[in-house]
């Protein structure tokens, strides 16, 4: 599936806040297809790494490219048009709207079908909205979220928000997918129901993802490649197996409450 070409590369990243740097010449690459994961301690620069490829974050120096193109110039909704879609470590959706809104409100605020369209080619914009109807039902189907279709967000148990989020990332109809800590806070089935997900959305949609994750057993299993982090410089990059006996790995996780070695 093209597993050679690169879709994401980030080049040099260096990001600071108020002088403490949190990322300091950060480098690596996803290539078309790849599920990557980016792990390390906490507070070793992840969540600032995912922010400074979505756009929340203007890393100080460096470069970012999605499929070629630099994107570190360009706001968060560019990068969204671009093929870029995140969830967040704590779940971000619309509390009241239903399911189904969340999914087309994201689908609708990032494609821009708007209401010019509606009013003056209201056929054509009729036909746009039954296909997203369309590819937003597949999600639904996909996540098995039917029988939440109606139900408002806020309401649902936690493991299922997280697959709304999730759902309303795909919405985007994305090519990389940046997704925070998925599993946390999960139990052990709906992790592994995440991690199925995780891997279809890979297989069957041909859609790259980059992890954050703390739950190795999940890291290990689903990765094509892992870069790891520790005070905000790469420590490793390698596959599973690789990072797995790297003993700067090891050093760098004595004492973490993750485990590098029994998972789950
Ligand atoms: N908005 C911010 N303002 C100031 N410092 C920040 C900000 N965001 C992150 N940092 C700092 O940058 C460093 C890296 O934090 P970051 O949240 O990226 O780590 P992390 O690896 O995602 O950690 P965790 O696993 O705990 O989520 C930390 O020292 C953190 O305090």
């Amino acid at each position: 599936m093209g597993k050679n070409v690169n879709l994401l590369t980030v080049d040099k990243i260096t990001l600071t806040f108020k002088g403490i740097a949190a990322l300091v010449s950060v480098s690596f690459k996803i290539k078309k297809g790849q599920i990557v994961s980016l792990i390390g301690p906490n507070g070793a620069g992840k969540t600032s790494m995912l922010n400074c490829i979505s756009g929340r974050y203007k890393p100080d120096r460096g470069k970012i490219t999605l499929n070629g193109q630099n994107i570190l110039q360009l706001p968060p909704y560019k990068r969204a048009k671009l093929g870029l879609a995140r969830t967040f470590q704590n779940i971000a959706l619309f509390k009241g709207l239903t399911v189904l809104e969340n999914l087309m409100v994201g689908r609708h605020t990032h494609l821009n079908y708007g209401l010019l369209a509606s009013m003056f080619y209201f056929g054509k914009a009729k036909k746009i909205e039954e296909t997203h109807r369309r590819d937003i039902e597949k999600i639904i189907d996909f996540l098995n979220l039917s029988p939440y279709r109606h139900k408002i967000a806020g309401s649902l148990p936690y493991g299922v928000q997280k697959r709304v989020e999730l759902g309303r990332a795909l919405a985007l109809n994305p090519t990389l997918l940046l997704l925070d800590e998925p599993m946390a806070g999960m139990n052990l089935e709906e992790t592994e129901d995440m991690a199925r997900y995780i891997l279809d959305i890979n297989e069957e949609w041909g859609i790259s993802i980059l992890l954050v994750e703390h739950d190795m057993g999940v890291v290990m299993d689903i990765s094509d490649s892992i870069v790891v982090l520790d005070f905000g410089q790469v420590l490793a990059t390698g596959t599973p197996k690789e990072i797995q006996k790297n003993p700067k790995v090891i050093a760098a996780y004595l004492g973490e409450e993750d485990s590098l070695f029994t998972g789950r």
